[in-house]
């Protein structure tokens, strides 16, 4: 089942090893029709910008000629202003054809980042800054607008007229077409330098600006805490720095290319510099007409306009493979491998063997094994940084083990397809992200397509129906972005709704009820149980009140096994949980005292 991989069909690992052409080729090509449609107009538009230049020639060589028929010119006239509209209609419809099939490329582009997303391990989305994501998504995926829906039909269309008047000077006479090409090999060679390292620090210019992003994504998700603890001129520096480095970085690429950039942009177009000297000596020597070095002289005047358009382009020919390099790093990288299609689950209890793992140098879960019935409650409990939540994302799949298996129904979590292990387990942590959405549609994301009445049941059950019918919009109320509308505790009971809904026969609730007051702490341990029966259930919870009855109690320390046993048979043989829970009574009896002496 290994050998198919359904997270790299049809992306990261589909465009692996390709060249930017052939990215851009890969995601263009189920537009190919409105591309080479609109390097079809923009063709006819260049060379219809060109034709004026041809209709003028006509009308200076009949002058010298002697021509003196009013109507003779004026037609010439009216071909010359009928071509300079049609230039600018055909060009119209060559932008809007490529902008059409851009616009679908930069959106399967972000879709297919996003989709990514889902499907790459935790540790690189934790260790990639949110704002560099965000910058890729956004401004990267945008970037690929100038190439695709300027640079394809405009440069081409501009280099085949170029080459087409070129041959046609040939044509007319090879040494005229040998002078206007007189200057091309300086151009080329001042282009050259502009490209040497040009890719460096564009990526250069990229990487500052990436940092820049992190740095504003970080100061605008903290700034509750810069304001607690006074540190806006800290903080506040450090983006300043970025925005400095930025603009630094900005100002050496363009220091760096706009020297040659403007040599190349001067000299390539010079076409003049050999016409107009060799043409004269042509002529006087007697071996070329009036007439041949007219025509040499404006076609070559109507040429410029093509060369500098293509020359305006090649910068943006430099910035694509940096653009496309910055999108293939995070298509390309390796998802979490599963197979595709359906495991066979011998229902749900998960057996742990043997696991070891690291988040990076430092093991965090050292050879931990351990039996989870189908059906059954087990609480995970032990000192802070012991292991628990992680033991708890490796159950998830939201990392893989480095050593040891996880079964769940008999079958290894890694042969398990991503979306049969996200049916199968529900995930609930006391910080779930709520989306900038209404309640009703956070808690429909725990089953898409789920009825407005299903919603509603689930939030009864989890007992926020009647603090959200007591909102201002009741369903339809917005909770902000990442539920920041919303207590602690209203954000874990819609999380937990979100859950009831998807209504998976595996839940794991990672301190989920850490926000409650007592009064809604039995409100949720109700909904809990509801939500739980029939199931097997992981809680991991530091009040060990409201686990003592669970099936059995495992006590993670320094990410082993240090006891596992009911509440019973714990106090009596683990002196760590006895501590724990002599602790957490005392602590309980302060609460309660407390709690009296206020009342
Ligand atoms: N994303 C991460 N990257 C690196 N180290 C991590 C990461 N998440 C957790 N850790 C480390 O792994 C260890 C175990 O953390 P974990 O959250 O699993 O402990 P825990 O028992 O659930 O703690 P708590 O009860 O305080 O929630 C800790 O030392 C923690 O610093």
């Amino acid at each position: 089942m290994k050998e198919k991989q359904e997270n790299n069909a049809g992306s990261g690992g589909a465009i692996a090893a390709k060249s930017t052409v052939g990215w851009l080729l890969d995601f263009a090509s189920p537009h190919r029709r409105g591309y080479i449609a609109s390097v079809i107009f923009a063709t006819l538009g260049v060379a219809c910008g060109m034709a004026p230049y041809f209709c003028v020639a006509r009308m200076v060589i009949a002058l010298i000629q002697g021509v003196r028929e009013i109507p003779f010119y004026a037609a010439w006239c009216l071909w010359a202003a009928g071509f300079w509209v049609i230039r600018y209609l055909c060009h119209g419809v060559s932008t809007t054809l490529s902008h059409k099939a851009t616009f679908a490329v930069i959106s399967e582009v972000r879709l297919r980042l996003t989709k990514k997303l889902t499907r790459l391990p935790m540790g690189f989305l934790l260790d990639t800054p949110s704002g560099k994501l965000k910058n890729v998504l956004v401004e990267r995926a945008d970037s690929i607008e100038t190439a695709l829906a300027h640079v394809v039909p405009e440069m081409s269309g501009n280099v085949l007229v170029s080459l087409a008047t070129i041959i046609y000077l040939f044509a007319l006479d090879w040494r005229m077409a040998l002078a206007a090409l007189i200057t091309l090999p300086l151009g080329f060679l001042c282009y050259m330098a502009m490209m040497s390292g040009y890719e460096g620090r564009f990526m250069n210019y990229v990487a500052k600006n990436k940092q820049l992003n992190a740095t504003a994504v970080e100061y605008i998700n903290g700034i509750e805490v810069i304001k607690i603890f006074n540190q806006s001129a800290g903080s506040y520096d450090k983006f300043t720095r970025a925005a400095k480095e930025a603009a630094n970085s900005a100002i050496d690429w363009m220091r760096s290319t706009q020297t040659y950039f403007s040599l190349a942009m001067s000299v390539f177009p010079a076409v003049l510099v050999g016409i107009l000297p060799i043409g004269c000596l042509l002529y006087m020597a007697g071996s070329l007409s009036i007439e041949t070095f007219i025509m040499a002289i404006i076609l070559s005047l109507g040429v410029v306009g093509p060369l500098i358009t293509t020359m305006s382009y090649s910068d943006d020919m430099g910035k694509i493979a940096a653009i496309v390099a910055e999108i293939t790093e995070i298509l390309e990288a390796p998802d979490l491998e599963r197979p595709a299609g359906e495991a066979a689950l011998l229902g749900c209890g998960i057996i742990l063997q043997d696991v070891s793992f690291a988040y990076k140098e430092e093991t965090v879960l050292n050879k931990v094994s351990l039996d989870i019935p189908e059906g059954s409650v087990t609480a995970l409990v032990g000192p802070s940084g012991g292991g628990k939540s992680t033991l708890a994302k490796l159950i998830a799949s939201l990392w893989d083990t480095n050593e040891g298996t996880i079964t769940i129904g008999g079958t290894d979590i890694r042969n398990i397809p991503l979306r049969q292990l996200n049916d199968t387990v529900a995930y609930v942590t006391q910080d779930t992200y709520l989306f900038d959405e209404t309640i009703r549609e956070n808690i429909r994301m725990g089953r898409a397509g789920a009825t407005d009445a299903q919603v509603e049941e689930a939030a009864k059950a989890s007992g926020c129906h009647d603090f959200i019918m007591a909102l201002e919009n009741g369903y339809e109320t917005r909770t902000g972005s990442g539920g920041g509308h919303l207590s602690g505790g209203e954000k874990q009971r819609i999380s937990i709704a979100r859950a009831m809904l998807k209504n998976a026969p595996i839940v794991i609730l990672d301190e989920a009820t850490a926000y409650t007051d007592p009064e809604n702490e039995a409100v949720i341990q109700a909904a809990v149980s509801r939500l739980v029966a029939g199931r097997t259930l992981i809680v991991i919870a530091h009040r060990l009140s409201t686990v003592s009855d669970s099936d059995k109690i495992v006590v993670i320390d320094k990410g082993q096994v240090a006891a596992q046993g009911t509440h019973g048979e714990l106090l009596e043989q683990s002196p760590l949980y006895l501590r724990m829970w002599r602790a957490h009574i005392a602590a309980k009896d302060t609460k309660d005292i407390t709690a009296e002496v206020k009342a």
